[in-house]
């Protein structure tokens, strides 16, 4: 019998401890939407979705250091300069663990960003890098919370975020943090980056938004693939992103991820993906990652476990 390329996959499960060192560089992976269908709204505003969620081996690098303080200190180095230390997602998980830990001083840490994801390109970056920080100081803390209890800090903190915390590619429901782990083909993507910031709420509250996506079953939606509902309303807003979608389709298949900018089309092999992207017009930015199924995050720290 042949095995399905697709189906629904066992979850990861995180060791319960680790022994990480002092010092310890982790990767936050970027994601891609397979398809994006937008099926409703809740009251408070926020979208019912169906989307496929895989991750990709292009990473943020994030470095923890235990100082040897011990005054509830989190110190993040980086070179995004738009947005405040303690605006900072990773800043924030660190926060809201300390919060839900009153009664100990945590020892304080440095965490050093080294900024690759692109931002506000629907791939993920704040989300991806909050969750490593929040998997990240569970172990170097030794506060010992489930992922469950990670994942619904996360959740608050970004519906993006629960997939991270948990690590398996994953069809999501609700707004997204509904989430069955799945296994799927693991292509090498072309992804391109337009030239624009796009601001996810902004897309979402676009009146001419398709919001009555028929609701799929997961099988079928695993088998078939779909859309992105954001794509037509991203691409009539933005030249840049219409631009590289139209010249990514002469390739292949191509579909925006999240709600931009990045677009993406899949490819059997490397060789292939590397060839089409050094053709882009030579002002473009992009980049060829792998799909994957287990994150980059977990596939690390297992490394780490004591045998
Ligand atoms: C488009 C996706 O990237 C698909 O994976 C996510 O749904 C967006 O996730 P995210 O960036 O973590 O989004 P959040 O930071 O939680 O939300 C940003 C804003 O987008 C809108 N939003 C977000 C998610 C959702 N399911 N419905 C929404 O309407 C809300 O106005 C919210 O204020
Ligand atoms: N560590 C971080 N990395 C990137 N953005 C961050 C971070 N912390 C906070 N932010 C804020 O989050 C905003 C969205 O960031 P991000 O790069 O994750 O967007 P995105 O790729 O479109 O995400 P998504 O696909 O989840 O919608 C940024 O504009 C920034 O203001």
């Amino acid at each position: 019998m042949n095995t399905p390329a697709a189906g629904i996959a066992p979850a990861v499960v995180w060791p319960e401890s680790l022994s990480l060192p002092s010092s310890v560089t982790l990767p936050a992976p970027a994601k891609l939407n397979l398809m994006l269908h937008i099926v409703g709204q809740r009251e408070d505003g926020y979208h019912l979705l169906q989307t496929q969620f895989q991750f990709l081996d292009f990473c943020d690098q994030l470095t923890f250091e235990l100082t040897g303080e011990h005054s509830g200190g989190i110190e993040l180095i980086s070179e995004m300069k738009d947005v405040a230390a303690e605006e900072n997602l990773i800043v924030k998980a660190g926060r809201q663990l300390q919060r839900c830990h009153p009664d100990r001083i945590l020892p304080d840490v440095r965490i050093t960003l080294e900024k690759r994801i692109p931002m506000g390109g629907g791939v993920g970056g704040g989300s991806s890098d909050c969750a490593t920080a929040l998997i990240a100081l569970n172990y170097l803390w030794q506060l010992n919370m489930t992922v469950d209890q990670l994942a619904e800090i996360g959740v608050s903190l970004g519906a993006d975020v629960p997939v991270f915390v948990r690590g398996n590619a994953a069809w999501a429901e609700g707004i997204g943090e509904q989430l069955t782990p799945i296994y799927l083909p693991e292509p090498y993507f072309v992804v391109l980056i337009p030239d624009c910031h796009i601001s996810t709420a902004k897309i979402f509250s676009n009146k001419e938004l398709t919001r009555d996506s028929r609701i799929m079953k997961i099988a079928p939606a695993l088998e078939q693939g779909g859309h992105n509902d954001c794509e037509p309303i991203v691409r009539s807003l933005y030249p840049e992103v219409d631009e590289a979608v139209s010249w990514l389709a002469q390739f292949s298949k191509t579909q925006m991820t999240g709600t931009g900018a990045c677009v993406f089309a899949g490819f059997k092999d490397k060789e292939t993906a590397i060839k089409i992207l050094c053709q882009k017009p030579e002002n473009w930015q992009g980049f060829v990652a792998q799909g994957k199924n287990i994150s980059p995050l977990f596939s690390k720290l297992s490394e780490f476990i004591e045998s």
